[in-house]
Parts: C-alpha cells; structure tokens; sequence
C-alpha cells in the first residue's frame, strides 16, 4: 500500500512538474517570504523537481562579501551595506535562466530587486508568524540579526520583532506574483497550496 502511495506520489509530482515546467520556460523562481517561512528547504525541493538550479541569496552575500555570515555583515558593515550587495547579487542572478532562488527575507523592500525579481516567477510563502516564531526559536536568534534581541527568550523575541516586520512589509510581499500558504508538515511540493485569489504566472496551475 505505502509503495503504491509514494509510487503515484512521484508520478503526481511528475506530472505538475512537466506542466509548470512547460508554463514557466526557463524563467527563475523567486521564493520570497519572511524568515523561517521555508524558503531554503522549499527551494531545494523545487531546483531538484523542476531540474533548476538552486540558489540562496544569503550565501551568495556571504561569499560576495567575503564574510562567512549574514550577522557578521550586519555587525562588522551594516544593514544598509547588506542590502547594497543583497541588490547586486539578484541583479546577476537576475540575467540567468532556470534558477530558483531563495531570497532573504528582506529583499522585497527594495523596489530595485522587484524589477530583478519580475523577469522571473515570484511566489511568496506565506505561514503564520507563530509558526515562524516557533521554527526559529528552535534554533535561536543568533544567526538572523534583525530578531536577536538578548533581553527576550528567543520566541518572544523572533514574534514580536517578526510582527513588526509583517506589518511593515505587506504590500511589498504583495508583489509576488502567487501566494501559496503550506499547510501543516512540508513533505512535498504537491502538498503546497497556491491561493488562486491573487494572479498567478502559472495560470492557475496548482504546485
Ligand atoms: N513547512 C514547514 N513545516 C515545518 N517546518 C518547516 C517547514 N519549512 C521549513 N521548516 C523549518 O523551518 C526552519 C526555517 O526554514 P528555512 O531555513 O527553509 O526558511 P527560510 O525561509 O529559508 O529562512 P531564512 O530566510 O531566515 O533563512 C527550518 O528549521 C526548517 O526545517
Ligand atoms: O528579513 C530580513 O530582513 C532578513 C532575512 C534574512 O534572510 C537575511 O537576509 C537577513 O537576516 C535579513
């Protein structure tokens, strides 16, 4: 039973592939949305099952600057020196084909890197901010630098920051061309709802 389940499973995924693939004709995926949303670990499953190749615009910051973290940037530089090499690093990305790119998730402010972005499909992912809260207290708040605050425990401290943040950037989430919202658990891409309320590049076409 359980193979007959994985084996229709991977046909099913196949199958939405092929058809997002044929829809999508080599233009990048933008995965935005806030930290902790799943963007890294939605990415890679996307690049292997569309056969792109998958990249993070954090890391490519990272190696851009020379530093071997993002908190390192902010600290040693600053935010503003981030955000420069943020825009750089997707306007080269911005001329390549058959990416998906798992943006930070302050990369949406910049009206600049939507006009990277929008050569390509951007989807948003879109989770409740207690469950952001929740994944990224797991970890801690050390390595994302715009929810460390050391006078909170990392749970309150990730939700009262990442509420400020949604608040601040709605409309610029906004911008992505499909919202989708995962429901419970990820397992795989087809377990991922696309909100058919907003235009979707895909026409429709359910990840
Ligand atoms: N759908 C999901 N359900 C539960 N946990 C998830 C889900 N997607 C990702 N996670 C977990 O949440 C954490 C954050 O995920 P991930 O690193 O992919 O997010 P991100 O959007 O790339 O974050 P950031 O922009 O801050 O780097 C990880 O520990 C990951 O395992
Ligand atoms: O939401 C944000 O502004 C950020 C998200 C991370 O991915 C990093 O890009 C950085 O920590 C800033």
């Amino acid at each position: 039973q359980s193979l007959h389940n994985s084996v229709d499973e991977a046909l099913l995924l196949k199958r939405k592939a092929e058809e997002v693939q044929f829809e999508l004709n080599g233009r990048c995926i933008y995965l935005v949305g806030m930290m902790g949303s799943g963007k890294s670990t939605v990415g890679k499953i996307l690049a292997e099952v569309l056969g792109y190749s998958y990249f993070d615009s954090d890391s490519l910051v990272e190696q851009a600057v020379g530093m071997p973290s993002v908190a390192q940037i902010f600290k040693v530089h600053s935010e503003a020196f981030f955000r420069d090499s943020e825009s750089s690093v997707l306007r080269d990305l911005s001329s390549m084909h058959r990416l998906v790119v798992a943006t930070g998730g302050g990369a949406v402010i910049r009206p600049v890197n939507w006009r990277y972005m929008k050569k390509g499909l951007s989807i948003m992912l879109d989770v409740p901010l207690d469950a952001l809260a929740k994944r990224i207290a797991q970890v801690g708040t050390a390595s994302r630098p715009l929810l460390d605050q050391p006078s909170a425990d990392p749970y309150t401290a990730a939700f009262t920051k990442l509420s400020v943040l949604a608040e601040q950037r709605g409309d610029a989430y906004a911008n992505a061309d499909v919202r989708v919202s995962l429901e419970g658990m990820l397992v795989a891409p087809s377990f991922m709802v696309v909100d058919g309320s907003q235009h979707s590049g895909l026409s429709g076409a359910k990840l």
